[in-house]
Formats: structure tokens, C-alpha cells, sequence
């Protein structure tokens, strides 16, 4: 199966870039208020209605910022008003340690399909990944939080990323990974085979705080999906 492209995206003009551009999901995110930094959610509803009546029904998920795992009540919260704005998936950031297993549970129980996203800056743990995927979320991710400590392939081994990778597959969930990953990475991540990749640091000139490059952007679907998207203009 052909590795999917997640662009993450801060407005509505960069969503509509980042969809004739050859994205196959829409994250929304703020790069500015950090690695899974939350847009509003007045925005959130913006983006997701302007691309439904632009006819474009790409699977749109949005980040519910960066909250730490005692703030549970407050994860809850956001994940609620972050559903509640029409999009297909709710990711939320999932930092290892004991309070992680909670948060997973609560998560599952909530009626908003969320994506966990472990934050993998210092590994993967194995135990959390798999209780995760017990609890019958339609997908798990990895990412990093610091985009300048270099990339998902410098913090994780390869060999902990495919028993990841294993691991959700087994599960019959949706695997995808992320982490300050850059055209360089893709055979990489060919060889990995997730079943999608996400991406801002790459479809920016500098740095993932600046806005979305469309030459980027068409370049790396070329490379994922091996045909030419022409650079679109919003
Ligand atoms: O969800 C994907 C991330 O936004 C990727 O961002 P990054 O490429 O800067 O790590």
C-alpha cells in the first residue's frame, strides 16, 4: 500500500496548497505554539468548512495543542471542542510515563476518534504503544517535539520503529510517523512503510514556523508518490 502524505497546516490557505498539492490528510496545527501546537478552534471550523465547500473531502485532523499528561481534565476538554469542529481525527500528544496509561483509557472513552501522537524525543516505550493499541483508536503516530534536535530516524532507532509499526499493524490500526522529517528520509521511510508520513519542517523554506512552500510541497509528493503535482496556488 502507498505511503500517505500528512501535511500540517495553519490556515485556510495553506489547507487548500496542501490539498491540490498532493496531500492525502489535512493536519491543522500552529507551528508556533510548538510541536502539536493548537490552532483555535474558531479556525479549526474555518479551514474544515472551507475545504468541504471547495469539494475536497480529504480525512482532515487537528491537533489539540500541547498539554502536559496530568492535565487530564483539560485534555478531555480540548479533545471535545476540537471534535466537535467536523474533523475526522483529534491528535493527541502522548508523553511516555505513568500517567500516559491513563490518558490512553480516558481517551478511548471519549466519543471523538483521537489519534495518539508519542512524542519519541527520548524512544518509544513499548508497553505504552501497546496498551495503546488495546483500546481501539483508528490510528497511532509517533513524533518528536524538538524539530531542531534532528529527526524521528535520530531518536529512534529503525528497529524500534518497525516493532512500532508491527505492533499497530497487528492491531489493525492505522500506523504513522512524523519528526522533523525531510525529503532526505524518504527512502528511509519507503523502507519503513508507514502507512502515512507527516511533514511541516519539509514543506517550509527555514524553518517549520514559516509558510508552506508549494515548490516544497509538489517536490515531496513527487518523491512519496512518484508523479508530478503541479505547485498550486491558494
Ligand atoms: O504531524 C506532523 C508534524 O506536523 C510534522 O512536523 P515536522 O515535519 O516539522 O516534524
Amino acid at each position: 500500500m502507498t505511503m500517505r502524505m500528512l501535511v500540517s497546516v495553519r490556515s485556510v490557505d495553506e489547507a487548500l496548497l496542501a490539498a491540490r498539492g498532493g496531500a492525502d490528510f489535512i493536519d491543522l496545527k500552529e507551528p508556533n505554539e510548538g510541536a502539536l501546537g493548537g490552532l483555535p478552534v474558531a479556525t479549526i471550523g474555518t479551514v474544515v468548512g472551507a475545504l468541504r465547500a471547495h469539494g475536497i473531502s480529504l480525512p482532515v485532523s487537528a491537533t489539540i495543542g500541547d498539554l502536559p499528561m496530568h492535565a487530564l481534565d483539560g485534555i478531555l476538554a480540548q479533545v471535545d471542542a476540537v471534535g466537535a469542529c467536523g474533523v475526522d481525527y483529534v491528535k493527541v500528544g502522548i508523553e511516555r510515563g505513568p500517567e500516559a496509561f491513563a490518558v490512553l483509557d480516558a481517551l478511548a472513552a471519549c466519543n471523538w476518534p483521537v489519534v495518539p501522537v508519542f512524542i519519541a524525543d527520548h524512544g518509544l516505550d513499548a508497553a505504552l504503544t501497546a496498551h495503546a493499541c488495546t483500546l481501539g483508536f483508528p490510528g497511532l503516530m509517533v513524533d518528536t517535539a524538538d524539530k531542531q534536535a534532528g529527526s524521528l530516524f535520530d531518536a529512534v532507532p529503525m528497529v524500534e520503529l518497525r516493532a512500532f509499526l508491527a505492533q499497530v499493524r497487528a492491531a489493525g490500526r492505522m500506523a504513522g510517523v512524523a519528526g522533523a522529517l525531510r525529503t532526505a528520509h524518504v527512502p528511509l521511510l519507503q523502507s519503513l512503510a508507514p502507512d502515512f508520513a507527516g511533514f511541516r519542517s519539509a514543506v517550509c523554506v527555514g524553518d517549520r514556523k514559516a509558510a508552506l512552500s508549494p515548490e516544497r510541497l509538489a517536490a515531496l509528493a513527487v518523491l512519496l508518490h512518484g508523479e508530478a503535482v503541479e505547485p498550486a496556488s491558494a
